[in-house]
């Protein structure tokens, strides 16, 4: 599968092409529209997202619930345009009172992209560079991760640091006595943590640094149960689905670092504390008593949770901005106050999940092709058969 999308943080809407997608799979457009209302939740968010109540719009592709094979067209309307309408105007010349913006924020991409697209108004840059776009990413993800758990595969996510406040005994879904119960904690939690001791001390971390007029990141964690043996492949550097994951990880705005299972750890150990050792039982077959691969080996799943962690840098729009120079008069400016998130760290989480289930589900599909979904099953069965046989 592949998709395209366009569209601006303050223009009319999101939009995304989507193609490849098999026949016949049953999509809940509900699904979809709680994962872009878990993207919009989070402590710490801006006035935009009182704005905003996302939803999508499907206009092809999907006939009566289910799949057609046909390309998919996904919307999401920004209900911010009607207060920009005149500043983002397609067409005609330019009121006479518009404000250019020729302040780049450091951080954020207006000074390299106005350099690089020879723009002189930076909301050229800026529009298309907020992580306004990863509402559609997550619509997107939204239908995707409806194809994983009709397999049986799940993804969650959960925030491990805020700032100085560390989850420092981070529980898992498949640790916890219950996993829905880990779950519903989660949903409700406004930083996504697990831990309400943490949740309070991070909360007051995330309100402190707003009223200091800063802003702050973290780390949030992506688990993903239910992959079978053999996603991705190690043939080629291409092929390797923690490569591919990795992709999808980093092309989220503001995510700076990615590591899997004991991610940069691996060099401090020796490798007797590093590697999962194997075992076999006749109900169990093949099965590992560690997971510090984070479930992937040789760029292929290995049957195990695949765990990723991220790492988010704080918002770049500060309150109290850092030194910046105007592009047109060449000088330092006086800080002027913009509306923005001092932290969305739970809301990356949300679309980190969804950008990898993007992933994970075209490497789903890349094993278990076919035009409709009667197909795919077949064919996860006969492998299943031959896992069983092994
Ligand atoms: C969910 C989410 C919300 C964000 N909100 C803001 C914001 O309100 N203000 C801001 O300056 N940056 C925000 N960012 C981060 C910027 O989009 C990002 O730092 C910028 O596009 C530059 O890209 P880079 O950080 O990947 O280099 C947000 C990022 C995410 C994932
Ligand atoms: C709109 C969203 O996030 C935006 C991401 C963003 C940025 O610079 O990345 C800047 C802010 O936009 P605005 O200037 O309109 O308040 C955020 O609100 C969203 O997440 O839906």
């Amino acid at each position: 599968m592949r998709y395209l999308s366009a569209g601006e943080s303050h223009g009319p809407e999101l939009t995304a092409i989507i193609e490849g997608m098999p026949a016949n799979f049953t999509v809940n457009l509900d699904e979809i529209n709680f994962q872009l209302s878990r993207r919009q939740k989070g402590h710490g968010r801006g006035g935009r997202m009182k704005i905003e109540k996302d939803q999508a719009l499907v206009t092809s592709g999907i006939r009566f619930n289910r799949t057609t094979g046909a390309p998919i067209c996904l919307k999401v309307i920004n209900r911010d345009w009607v207060n920009w309408e005149d500043k983002m105007a397609h067409f005609g010349e330019p009121l006479e009172n518009i404000e250019l913006v020729s302040r780049p924020r450091p951080g954020h991409a207006d000074l390299s992209g106005g350099i690089k697209y020879q723009q002189r108004d930076l909301r050229n840059i800026l529009e298309r560079a907020s992580a306004r776009e990863t509402t559609i990413r997550v619509a997107v993800g939204g239908l995707a991760r409806q194809i994983l758990e009709q397999f049986g595969i799940k993804i969650y996510s959960h925030v491990l640091q805020i700032g100085s406040v560390k989850e420092e005994n981070p529980v898992r879904p498949f640790e916890a006595k219950d996993t829905a119960e880990w779950a519903n904690k989660v949903e409700e939690s406004p930083v996504r943590s697990y831990n309400s001791n943490t949740e309070k001390r991070m909360m007051d971390e995330i309100d402190k640094i707003k009223a200091e007029g800063d802003s702050v990141g973290g780390i949030i964690e992506i688990i993903i149960t239910g992959a079978p043996v053999g996603l991705g492949s190690y043939v080629h550097w291409e092929h390797k689905l923690d490569s591919k994951l990795a992709t999808a990880v980093m092309s989220v705005q503001a995510i700076k670092a990615v590591e899997f299972g004991l991610g940069f750890k691996v060099g401090e150990r020796p490798g007797s504390q590093v590697h999962d050792a194997i075992y076999h039982s006749e109900e169990a077959g093949f099965y590992r008593n560690t997971n510090h691969a984070g479930g992937i080996e040789g760029g292929m799943t290995n049957g195990e949770p695949i765990i990723i962690r991220a790492a988010m840098k704080p918002i770049p729009t500060l309150y109290k901005p850092l030194e910046s120079v105007d592009i047109e008069t060449k000088q330092a400016f006086e800080a002027s106050i913009e509306r923005s998130d001092a932290c969305a760290v739970p809301a990356a989480a949300v679309v980190v999940e969804n950008a990898v289930a993007w992933e994970l589900a075209n490497c789903f599909l890349d094993k278990f092709s076919g035009d409709s979904v009667e197909e795919i099953k077949q064919q996860v069965a006969a492998y299943q058969d031959l896992i069983d046989n092994y």
